[in-house]
């Protein structure tokens, strides 16, 4: 069974409620059905629901068994509010100001909050809108996971070359949060997605660190940082199989392994990838997908209290559906 069959089977042992904030994006009402009729959770569309049931005709979408919920008719609306005002009371939000934000037409915050209220599990969203703000809605009302300073992601790259990572999947980060991680912050990156490797893939991680040097082959500062990173990563979870400095090839080719890094126990194994910043992580994640032919599944944001998870603009009603596979599996941890 591939990966993404797994993640699905496992969704549906969990079935965990999952909002989709773009209605207005037929790509979600299509995707909703879809993980309906599959099983993979129980859905909830927010917009006007006379609206969304239209357009949702419209484009075939049968919505039997999806929830539609109006933002603006919700009787959690005024607790929502309270909740919002509270939370970013020390950026001065007044009430009248969360009300907008939660009425807001993208409805992100809305989402948001019903996940960190836990009228639902997880959301997804980002199909239309841009990945900044589906992310600053997440972290402004749902914020970090106990423990945890940087918020970050991870892409599943479904290959078909089953010599790489866990048969043919690996797991890069980070794709799209933190666009210049300083060492600590890139050390809670392999650290966390290491932890998300396990819980995708059911397997131990096996993390490079990667450079455009392999153990000192370049000498410059943001090699040095990158080779901070791993020590501080080593100290925050001995237990991880954390490597690099380390160049790509260094990293998944075994032959190339050999010959750079002869000594480690990650290089030329790697199954988890970890970009050095974000230049690197999204176009790297985006040359392998539309040049290699690669399936990017996810965006899972890690590090989050509870599961906000989102998509490329570019996506696919299939990538919707496996992340909100992938955003239950998260949920029921
Ligand atoms: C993620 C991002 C939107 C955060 O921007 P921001 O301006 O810091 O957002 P906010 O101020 O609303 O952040 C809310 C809170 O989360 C915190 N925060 C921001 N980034 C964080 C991170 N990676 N981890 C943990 N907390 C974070 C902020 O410090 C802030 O805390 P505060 O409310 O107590 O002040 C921004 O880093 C970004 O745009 N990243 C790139 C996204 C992108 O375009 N990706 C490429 C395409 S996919
Ligand atoms: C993940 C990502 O790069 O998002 P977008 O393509 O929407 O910018």
């Amino acid at each position: 069974m591939d990966v993404i069959s797994q993640i699905k089977q496992k969704a549906r042992g969990c079935m965990q409620t999952i909002v989709l904030p773009e209605s207005y994006d037929d790509r979600m009402l299509l995707a909703a059905d879809q993980a309906t009729r599959e099983g993979l959770a129980r859905i909830v569309l927010l917009g006007d629901p006379e609206s969304v049931a239209s357009r949702a005709a419209s484009v075939g979408a049968d919505l039997n068994g999806v929830e539609l919920v109006a933002p603006a008719a919700s009787s959690c609306l005024r607790d929502y509010v309270e909740q919002l005002v509270e939370l970013r009371r020390h950026k001065g939000l007044t009430e009248d100001a969360a009300c907008k934000q939660l009425l807001a037409l993208d409805n992100l915050f809305f989402a948001a909050m019903m996940v960190r209220k836990g009228d639902a599990d997880g959301a997804v969203a980002g199909a239309f809108n841009s990945t900044g703000d589906v992310l600053r809605a997440a972290l402004q009302v749902v914020g970090t996971a106990e423990g945890i300073r940087t918020v970050s992601s991870v892409m599943l790259m479904v290959t078909t070359n089953p010599d790489l990572g866990v048969n043919g999947t690996l797991l890069f980060a980070d794709c799209v949060v933190n666009p210049r991680p300083d060492a600590r912050a890139l050390a809670e990156i392999a650290v966390t997605t290491a932890r998300s490797c396990r819980s995708l893939l059911g397997v131990e991680a096996r993390v490079a660190m990667l450079s455009f040097s392999t153990q000192g082959s370049a000498d410059h500062e943001e090699v040095d940082k990158v080779r901070q990173a791993v020590e501080i990563a080593r100290s925050l979870a001995p237990d991880e199989l954390i490597d690099g400095e380390m160049q790509l090839d260094a990293a998944i080719a075994p032959s190339v392994a050999g010959k750079k890094a002869p000594d480690s126990l990650v290089a030329g194994h790697a199954n988890t990838l970890v970009f050095p910043d974000l230049n690197a992580g999204n176009i790297g994640y985006k040359l392998t997908e539309r040049i290699a032919g690669a399936r990017a599944a996810g965006l899972m944001v890690q590090g989050l209290a509870r599961p906000v998870n989102d998509m490329s603009r570019g996506c696919t009603v299939e990538d919707i559906v496996s992340t909100v596979a992938m955003t239950a599996v998260q949920a029921c941890g």
